[in-house]
């Protein structure tokens, strides 16, 4: 068993077959391989990182190795470590796990260009940009404070001033999502620490959300992106296509619409894709609190492959204590309006346009991209740009305005994840390098013939929809009564 400590020196001399390894990709039976060194770390739910690491389990986790650990994880490694791999057994497996001369050669590029970039200094963060885009956002939050304890009457235009308040809150729950995003890929704060405290500030006080929900729901995210689960009870699928009985992204998630609702729901999905886009932050800020309360097994604390044990909530009190201060900040704000029915349009409207102006830029990052299934799936490189979309042109076309505009409003509106596959590949790169890391990237993946996608906010919208109205259409040519 992989709890560590307890397995016999020799068996780091053993050798392992490349197919002998793929065999244990299970929780309770989970082998990877980093650097060419193979490790069981069967059962090892108090992994720091959670049980997202089970989604490596019968693969190669090299490269996600290096993506979320800093530079003290490596030496927790060999208390797990059973052996090296024959490298051969590699080449020589004839099935779609067989490594072709390319990957391997793109993979070692890629690895390359991960120390090319860190020389250059651009995993560096600049306070000055992070304490630019702190105060800015605080200041949002101010300006709304301020405009609806002024427009505080029943006149037309106080009744415009605090809806363009609610909206403006919205955004600003927008960018508190971002930063508190940044944070806690570590792109911040160099201390890992300090970036999760300052990451509850903004994501639980600011925000709402439970930043450790998030975490494991968004690290997985980033382990396998647009990845369904071999079985409801493995822990290797992407929880953000988890989207069933409502969207469908591919034909496996078809036949999972069983009832009527799920059925009609599927059938209009393209229709009802931005309605349930404007509901989705009162789904997560449900999902937080069912994490911190412990009130739903489903919320990101059941340990999937080992049903009924519960995971404790990392500074479980701290969590709600910031939550309970969110909220009453939230609801001061709207016992500020005149009748109860303008506080309800407040709270309605703060959440609509949060859950727009957030899960329109998910969407655009992966949504409509290739879908894979885990046990199908390609490599780290492949399965990171396949996955998803940059978006790299202003939302009207003028080219020549591109630049500018970027930097206005397209990277502050999408947090930086307008460069996603920069984000997907190197997530702790700051926002404010990105754009000089895609650069680099798009050259490195155009040597590699490796598609590199990318699109305007409105053509990427448009990509979205038209895949889900193709799922939609074939769903409802087999079940022609819907
Ligand atoms: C034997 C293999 C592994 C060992 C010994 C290990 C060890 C650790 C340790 C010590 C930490 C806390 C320190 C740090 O954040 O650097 C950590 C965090 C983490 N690990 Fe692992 N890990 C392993 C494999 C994996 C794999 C395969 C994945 C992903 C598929 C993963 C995902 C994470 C994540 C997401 C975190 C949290 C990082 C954060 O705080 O943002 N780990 N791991």
């Amino acid at each position: 068993m992989g709890k560590g400590g307890q397995r016999p020196t020799n068996m780091t001399a053993s050798v392992h077959a490349w197919s002998e390894v793929t065999k244990h990709r299970n929780p309770n039976d989970a082998w990877l391989v980093c650097n060419n060194k193979v490790y069981d770390v069967s059962g090892w739910h108090d992994h720091p990182g959670g049980d997202v690491i089970f989604t490596a389990a019968g693969d190669d986790a090299t490269d996600t190795f290096a993506m979320f650990h800093g530079p003290g994880a490596t030496k927790h490694l060999d208390q797990f470590c059973i052996g090296t791999l024959d490298e051969d057994s590699r080449k020589q497996y004839s099935t779609q796990e067989t490594k072709t001369e390319a990957q391997i050669e793109f993979e070692r590029g890629y690895r390359a260009l991960r120390l090319k970039l860190k020389a250059l200094g651009l995993f560096e963060s600049s306070p000055s940009y992070y304490a630019y885009k702190m105060l800015s956002t605080l200041a949002l939050a101010v300006t709304v404070a301020a405009v609806i304890a002024t427009f505080s009457g029943r006149i037309w235009i106080d009744v415009a001033a605090r809806s363009a308040a609610a909206v403006l809150l919205g955004i600003y729950f927008q960018q508190c999502g971002w930063l508190c995003h940044e944070i806690l890929h570590h792109q911040v704060f160099a201390n890992r620490k300090i970036g999760r405290y300052v990451g509850y500030f903004w994501g639980n006080f600011a925000q709402g959300f439970s930043v450790s929900w998030w975490m494991n729901k968004h690290n997985t995210h980033h382990a396998v992106p647009n990845v369904h689960a071999t079985g409801a009870d493995a822990q290797n699928g992407d929880p953000d296509i988890d989207t069933m009985p409502y969207l469908a992204w591919s034909r496996p998630m078809l036949r999972l619409a069983n009832s009527g609702f799920s059925k009609w729901m599927v059938s209009h999905q393209h229709l009802m894709y931005f309605p349930l886009l404007a509901l989705a932050r009162i789904s997560w800020l449900q999902q937080s609190i069912a994490y911190v309360l412990n009130l739903d097994e489903t919320a990101g604390r059941a340990v999937k492959g080992a049903p009924g044990e519960l995971k404790p909530v990392p500074h479980e009190k701290l969590e709600l204590f910031l939550l309970g201060l969110h909220y009453a900040w939230y609801f001061a704000l709207a016992a500020m309006h005149p009748t109860f029915l303008d506080s309800l349009a407040y709270v309605l409207i703060t959440n609509i346009a949060c859950g727009l102006a957030l899960a329109t830029v998910f969407g655009l990052g992966h949504n409509g991209m290739a879908v894979y299934d885990a046990a199908a799936r390609p490599d780290f490189w492949k399965l990171q740009v396949t996955t998803t979309r940059n978006v790299t042109q202003d939302p009207l076309g003028f080219v020549h305005w591109c630049d500018l505009i970027h930097k206005l409003f397209i990277t502050s509106f999408c947090g930086g994840l307008d460069y996603q596959v920069e984000h997907h590949l190197f997530p702790t790169i700051p926002r404010h390098n990105l754009r000089k890391v895609s650069e680099v990237t798009k050259a490195f993946c155009a040597k590699h013939c490796i598609t590199y996608h990318h699109a305007g906010i409105i053509e990427g919208n448009k990509e979205v929809l038209d895949h889900l109205q193709d799922l939609a259409d074939e769903f409802v040519h087999k079940f022609p009564a819907m």
